[in-house]
């Protein structure tokens, strides 16, 4: 193995986005690295790259960080690269060991949210059932990735995280806001507390099963895994990147070991009471194009027809997250949510 610097820069660590998007393979023999304070930087497929410090034991962290599992949503993807780049110039210490992935590359490269299916409707074995689509390999390869990764991690339960990054297609009344994926498994406190310190200021909660990349790992792989809504997407360089400081620093902050920032309050807490499925290409969604996550809606409001189905709100006020009447039939055109911060901070466990 050769040191980074001894093969000279650039190598995949100096810019890990463009050389992935490049298609970029290291020579044979060249795949595992020693970067600055003895990091070891292993590429292990595209957009997949393990970053370890040089001294491991049964206390230290696992920690996966992915974005670009929609090809579009550019400004977490471009934080990860430097994050990549820090790390292995010495910049940012490092003191867990670190999963990085590019989710969907192909998609980046033509600037769209998948090429055949949303890759984060593919996990749990679901691109099993989609052999022919273009993104079932990749889910494929990036729960095999993280199953290996997390294989070797502490078995303790708070030595396993998975932070997914993502920006959303609309404006919302919480700019920043984050989904915890339902496997029946307690809440974690500590999960709060950072989404806390990154200035999330909405956590969602989901009540059912999802193929999404964070219910896998979180299911499968024992991680508190969590996904981030970050902001709006945007092409790649159109990002303001200061817009995302609190939640890079918070990543920065956990694979460093760095001490939180306890200066912002909890986030609120919404749980899903249910789901807007698309049942047919009929499906008339009664929410503006610029109706921003989590608007609220009063009883009675008639939010979407579809044939016989009918989504009228029961609650006083119940927001409607992610709606997209241009979805596949099948997938989800919205979740709607209400408020739970007290209970839910309440039951935190400790
Ligand atoms: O803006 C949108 O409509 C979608 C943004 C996005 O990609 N959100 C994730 C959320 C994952 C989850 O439900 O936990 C997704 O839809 O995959
Ligand atoms: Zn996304």
């Amino acid at each position: 193995m050769t040191s980074s610097a001894e093969r000279g820069m650039p190598d995949f660590t100096g810019d890990f986005l463009a050389f992935t998007l490049a298609g970029g393979r290291p020579a044979a023999g060249q795949e595992a690295l020693i970067c600055a304070n003895g990091v070891r930087a292993t590429w292990l497929d595209d957009g997949i790259l393990r970053l370890e410090p040089s001294t491991i034991d049964g206390t230290t962290r696992s920690v996966l960080v992915s974005a670009g599992i929609h090809g579009d949503e550019t400004a977490p993807i471009e934080l990860l690269s430097f994050i990549v780049r820090d790390i292995a110039s010495g910049a940012l210490p490092l003191a867990c060991r670190l999963l990085i992935v590019l989710g969907n590359i192909d998609a980046m490269r033509t600037s769209c949210r998948y090429v055949d299916d949303d890759l984060n409707r593919l996990f749990t074995g679901k691109h099993a059932q989609l052999p022919q689509s273009h993104e079932a390999p990749r889910a494929a390869a990036l729960e095999k990735a993280a199953s290996d990764f997390f294989a070797h991690a502490a078995s303790d339960a708070g030595a396993r995280w998975h932070i997914d990054m993502h920006t959303a297609i609309r404006a919302s009344v919480f700019e920043q806001f984050a989904l915890l994926p339902h496997t029946g498994a307690p809440l974690s406190r500590a999960m709060f507390e950072w989404l806390r310190d990154a200035r999330i200021a909405a956590v969602l909660l989901h009540t059912a099963k999802g193929n999404t990349y964070s219910h896998f790992t979180a299911e499968t792989c024992g991680a508190q895994a969590c996904t981030l809504e970050l902001g709006k997407v945007r092409p790649f360089g159109q990002n303001d990147l200061t817009r995302f400081a609190g939640a890079d620093r918070a990543v920065r902050q956990m694979v460093s070991g760095g001490e939180g920032v306890e200066d912002a309050s909890m986030p609120r807490v919404f749980t899903v009471i249910d789901q807007i499925t698309k049942q047919s290409d009929q499906l008339e969604l009664h929410v503006a194009a610029d109706v921003p996550n989590f608007t609220a809606f009063a009883k009675g409001t008639l939010l979407a027809r579809d044939g016989e189905y009918r989504y009228t709100v029961r609650h006083d006020e119940e927001r409607i997250v992610f709606p997209n009447p241009s979805v596949k039939p099948g997938l989800r055109a919205g979740l709607m949510v209400v408020e739970t911060t007290q209970q839910t901070l309440a039951a935190l466990a400790g």
